[in-house]
């Protein structure tokens, strides 16, 4: 990402954002409320179209006012919500397989082994049949990481994927995104859960006001901030 500005109406939101992430790099963002770090997630993906820099996937820059380019970098990067956003009329085996198929236009058959084995691995090979509402919030997130990562994403995106979970759940979730970093995913993560950024993320960065303040390894960042701002902010979250 170089130079990334986004608005909302005149407010703007993100005010030069560059960034690179390596392949298999976990990268988190971390800040204060209304910093700008969910737009810089909704930027990446789409939905909020950048008024002013560039993101390039694996060598091509998107173009986001192009609906083939972005339909192309659709195919490499995929997105979890805090709100699972499941369909509510499919089964969890439909809701992970509906996308393969139906807009990349992968086999059947072959969709299915990979949504079964992605549900399995997520722990939830025992719920192919069971309906979004017969599911713990925790329960359907993973579904919702099975779903995104059945898309075979080169980067997911995680936005504050266990703010919408009762505590006892938190746990199961963070334990999934940590198996798909042992497995070298590329993460581009949004979370509040400090003591999971630390131990997961390869490179932290803070953010305030729209920009990048501050980024290093988990140990600068919550060990050594370097940044006045960053120091107030760590300070006060260490301290609660
Ligand atoms: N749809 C929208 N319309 C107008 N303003 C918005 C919209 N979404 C977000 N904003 C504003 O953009 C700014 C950045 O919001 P954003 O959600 O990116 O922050 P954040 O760092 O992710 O915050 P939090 O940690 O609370 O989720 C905030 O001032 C917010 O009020």
């Amino acid at each position: 990402m170089r130079g990334l500005v986004a608005r909302y109406n005149n407010a703007t939101v993100l005010d030069g954002i560059d960034l690179s992430i390596e392949r298999g790099e976990i990268v988190s963002l971390i800040g204060p409320s209304g910093s700008g770090k969910s737009t810089l997630l909704r930027v990446i993906s789409g939905l909020l179209p950048p008024r002013e820099g560039t993101v390039s996937l694996a060598g091509e820059t998107i173009n986001y006012a192009d609906r083939r380019s972005l339909r192309r970098s659709r195919d490499k990067l995929a997105i979890v919500f805090q709100q699972y956003n499941l369909f509510g009329n499919m089964n969890v085996l439909r809701n992970v397989m509906v996308a393969p198929v139906t807009i990349q236009k992968r086999d059947k058959k072959t969709v299915e082994a990979e949504a079964r084995a992605l549900l399995d691995k997520v722990g939830l090979g025992d719920k192919l049949t069971s309906y979004p509402d017969e599911l713990s919030g925790g329960q359907q997130q993973r579904v919702a990481i099975a779903r995104a990562l059945c898309l075979k994403p080169d980067i997911l995106l995680l936005d504050e994927v266990t703010s919408a979970l009762d505590p006892e759940r938190v746990g199961e979730v963070l334990d999934t995104v940590k198996m798909l970093a042992a497995d070298n995913m590329t993460l581009l993560i949004v979370s509040h859960e400090m003591g999971f950024v630390r131990e997961v993320s390869h490179r932290v960065a803070f953010m305030a006001d729209g920009k990048i303040q501050e980024m290093g390894p988990p140990a600068q960042i919550f060990g050594a901030p370097q940044q006045p701002r960053t120091q107030a902010f760590v300070s006060r979250i260490l301290g609660h």
